[in-house]
């Protein structure tokens, strides 16, 4: 018998919160958007397969998956409460692209680290579970970022604290915006994305994304959307970052032209986001982007709510 774990996609930054606020995603109509990873009784101290639609983009040796270092991650923390890992075969099945904004690296991480604990019946609080996941995001994009694996393991959109004790904090979210997200196709690597931007930033630009983000999160508890939508822009990495992402400034403006309420980069791109109250036009808008911003056919559009759930575990 073993335990299945599902980590959805999700949205790092929403613009308004580089590094410090993320969403998870459902599409509306069903599709699969997330990794999986399966666990089960070992015959070996550990084994991992991988298959899914993106399998043949990860390096072929099971060591250099993000997965295995989940796994001893994941064994050095039992190891300090003097609980033994048990022999475990692992598959990921590895649906999300590489390097697509999608939060792909931290639904294996989240995937595997919440398929391990279940395994062993949750020797790891949700909050060690958590600092592990975010551990292991920092080994992959080099620096510790929690806006991609905080909403992909608790879903709904999050606000990273890290103070006082807390990490995260579940922010409301508005539950008829559809959030329009489309991968592009091609790659951008996370930490290239990341080596572009300044090392430092003028007063006048500290304070725009300090009001910003400070008036998303009111706006967000108070159920005001118009200002929600209003702030939710990127002072600190779209300046940059919407070069590397051909078609970016024509598909937000599509968009806009559609009614949306707001739209920016997925995480550190190539992926974006468009918000959008109306199903129609939203769909008007995915034609528009499978037909003009994709560009090849690795990519893919959906139209999505956000995921409440985060990530799920079933048994197997
Ligand atoms: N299971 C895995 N899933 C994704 N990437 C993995 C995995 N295992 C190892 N890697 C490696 O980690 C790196 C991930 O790169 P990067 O952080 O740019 O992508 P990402 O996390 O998929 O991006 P994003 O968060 O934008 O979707 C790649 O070099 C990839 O080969
Ligand atoms: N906050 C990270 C997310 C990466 O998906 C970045 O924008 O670099």
């Amino acid at each position: 018998m073993g335990v299945s774990a599902f980590a959805p996609a999700s949205i790092g930054n929403v613009s308004v919160g580089f590094d410090i606020l993320g969403a998870a995603l459902k599409p509306i109509d069903g599709q699969i958007l997330g990794d999986n990873v399966d666990v089960y009784p070992g015959d070996s101290e550990f084994d991992l397969s991988i298959e899914g639609w993106f399998a043949s983009k990860l390096p072929a040796d099971p060591k250099k998956n993000i997965c295995y270092d989940a796994y001893v991650g994941f064994k050095d923390l039992l190891a300090e409460k003097g609980i033994a890992v048990k022999p475990v075969k692992m598959v990921l099945k590895k649906n999300l692209p590489i390097g697509s904004g999608l939060g792909s690296s931290a639904a294996s991480i989240v995937a595997a680290v919440e398929a391990l604990n279940a395994f062993h019946d949750y020797p790891l609080s949700k909050d060690e579970a958590l600092m592990l996941m975010g551990r292991l995001e920092g080994k992959i994009s080099g620096s510790v970022h929690f806006d991609n694996v905080a909403p992909c393991y608790l879903g709904g959109i999050q606000l990273m604290v890290e103070e006082a004790g807390i990490i995260t904090e579940t922010v409301p979210s508005f539950a008829d915006w559809y959030w329009v997200s489309c991968y592009p196709g091609i790659t951008v690597s996370t930490a290239a994305a990341r080596a572009i931007l300044p090392k430092e930033y003028s007063r006048s630009t500290c304070i725009t994304f300090g009001r910003q983000i400070a008036s998303f999160i009111q706006a967000s508890h108070t159920g005001n959307e118009k200002l929600a939508a209003a702030v939710l822009k990127d002072v600190l990495a779209e300046p940059y970052r919407r070069e590397l992402i051909p078609g970016y400034d024509d598909a937000m403006a599509k968009g806009m032209e559609l009614g949306a309420l707001a739209g920016g980069i997925s995480g550190s791109g190539p992926s974006i986001f468009v918000v959008m109250k109306d199903l129609a036009k939203a769909e008007e808008l995915q034609e528009y982007l499978k037909k003009n911003f994709i560009q090849n056919d690795d990519g893919f559009c959906n139209i999505c709510r956000i995921d409440t759930d985060g990530t799920v575990v079933t048994s197997i």
